[in-house]
C-alpha cells in the first residue's frame, strides 16, 4: 500500500538515509533504532514535509508527492515536537486544527468527542492544556493525528513523556488502529513496540537492516543468548571476549547475559529477546 523505493536523503554532504526500499500494508511497524539513525527523517518523506534526494514514495502505486492533497488528507502525523496552544482546551485546539483540515464543523465535533475518548481525555475536554503534565499533550498529540481518522498514521516517538500506565493503554490503542490502517511508530524504547508491531524495522549505518517480526528477529540470535554468573575478577575478560548484553550485581558477582559464538559451558542458554536483537545490532553505537 505504501512503498519506499530507494529513497536517499542527503542533508548537504551529510547522509542520513541510504537507498532504504521498503513495504507498508495495514498493521503496526515499529521504526526502532537509536537516536540519529534517520527515523524522523524517514518519516519526514512519508508525510510529505521533506523531499528524498532520490527515489521515492509511492501510495497505492502513485508518487505521494504527486498525489498531493489527496494523500495528505489520508494521513495523520505526530511530529517529535508539536505546537499547541497551552490557553487553549483540547476541544478548543481540535476545533482548530479540524477548521485547517477543511471539516465541517458539526462533524468535526462529533469526531473530536471520538478521539478525546480514544486516547482518554474525554474528562479534560474543557481543561486548559496549561494543566496537562507531559503525557496529557502528548495524548492530545495522538488525538490530532487522528482527527481524520487516517488510512496512514505516522507518530515520531509517541511515547516520549507517558508514564507507563498510559504505555499500555497507548500500545493497545496501536494494535486496534492497525488492524484497518498503516501505522507506522518511531522509538527508541524496545518495549513500546515489542509486544504490539507486526513488523519491526531497523536502521543501520544509513541503511535498511532489518523489517522482520519480532520473531524472526529473535530467531537470528537463538542459541547465542547466554546467561551466568561471573565473579568480578573474570569480569573484564568476559567483557573483553564477547558482546555484554546486560550485568546485574548479585552477591559475590555478577549476573551476566551476552552473547557467545560458541557454547559456553556451566552457562545457561536463554531465549533471545528482542531487546537482545537491538544491543547487540547497535553494541557499537550510543544506546539511550
Ligand atoms: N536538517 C538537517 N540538517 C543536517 N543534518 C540533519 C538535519 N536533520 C537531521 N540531520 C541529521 O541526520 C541524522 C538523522 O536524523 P534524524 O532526526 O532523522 O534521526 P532520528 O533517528 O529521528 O533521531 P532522533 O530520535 O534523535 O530525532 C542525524 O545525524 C541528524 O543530525
Amino acid at each position: 500500500m505504501l512503498r519506499v523505493e530507494q529513497v536517499t536523503k542527503k542533508y548537504g554532504d551529510f547522509l542520513a538515509l541510504d537507498n532504504v526500499s521498503l513495504e507498508l500494508k495495514n498493521g503496526v511497524y515499529g521504526l526502532l533504532a537509536p537516536n540519529g539513525a534517520g527515523k524522523t527523517t524517514l518519516m519526514k518523506m512519508l508525510v510529505t514535509l521533506m523531499k528524498p534526494t532520490s527515489g521515492r514514495v509511492l501510495f497505492k502505486g502513485e508518487e505521494i508527492l504527486k498525489l498531493d492533497e489527496q494523500y495528505r488528507s489520508r494521513i495523520g502525523y505526530l511530529p517529535q515536537h508539536f505546537g499547541y496552544y497551552k490557553h487553549y482546551t483540547p476541544t478548543q485546539y481540535l476545533l482548530y486544527l479540524a477548521a485547517l483540515k477543511g471539516m465541517p464543523k458539526e462533524a468535526a465535533k462529533a469526531r473530536i468527542e471520538e478521539v478525546l475518548d480514544q486516547v482518554a481525555l474525554l474528562h479534560v475536554k474543557k481543561k486548559k492544556m496549561k494543566k496537562f503534565s507531559g503525557g496529557m499533550i502528548q495524548r492530545v498529540g495522538i488525538a490530532q493525528a487522528l482527527l481524520n481518522d487516517p488510512t496512514v498514521l505516522v507518530l515520531d516517538e509517541p511515547t516520549a513523556g507517558l508514564d507507563p500506565k498510559e504505555r499500555a493503554r497507548f500500545r493497545h490503542l496501536l494494535s486496534e488502529l492497525g488492524r484497518t490502517r498503516i501505522v507506522l511508530l518511531s522509538t527508541h524504547i524496545v518495549s513500546d513496540v515489542e509486544s504490539i508491531a507486526n513488523e519491526i524495522i531497523m536502521i543501520k549505518n544509513q541503511r535498511l537492516l532489518y523489517k522482520e517480526s519480532v520473531g524472526e528477529l529473535c530467531e537470528r540470535l537463538n542459541g547465542r543468548v547466554y546467561e551466568g554468573k561471573v565473579d568480578f575478577e573474570r569480569l573484564p575478560i568476559i567483557r573483553r571476549d564477547h558482546v555484554v548484553l546486560a550485568e546485574k550485581q548479585e552477591q559475590n558477582g555478577m549476573l551476566v547475559r551476552l552473547i557467545a559464538e560458541e557454547a559456553m559451558q556451566g552457562w545457561e542458554q536463554k531465549e533471545p529477546q528482542l531487546e537482545d536483537v537491538f544491543l547487540y545490532e547497535y553494541r557499537e553505537e550510543e544506546v539511550s
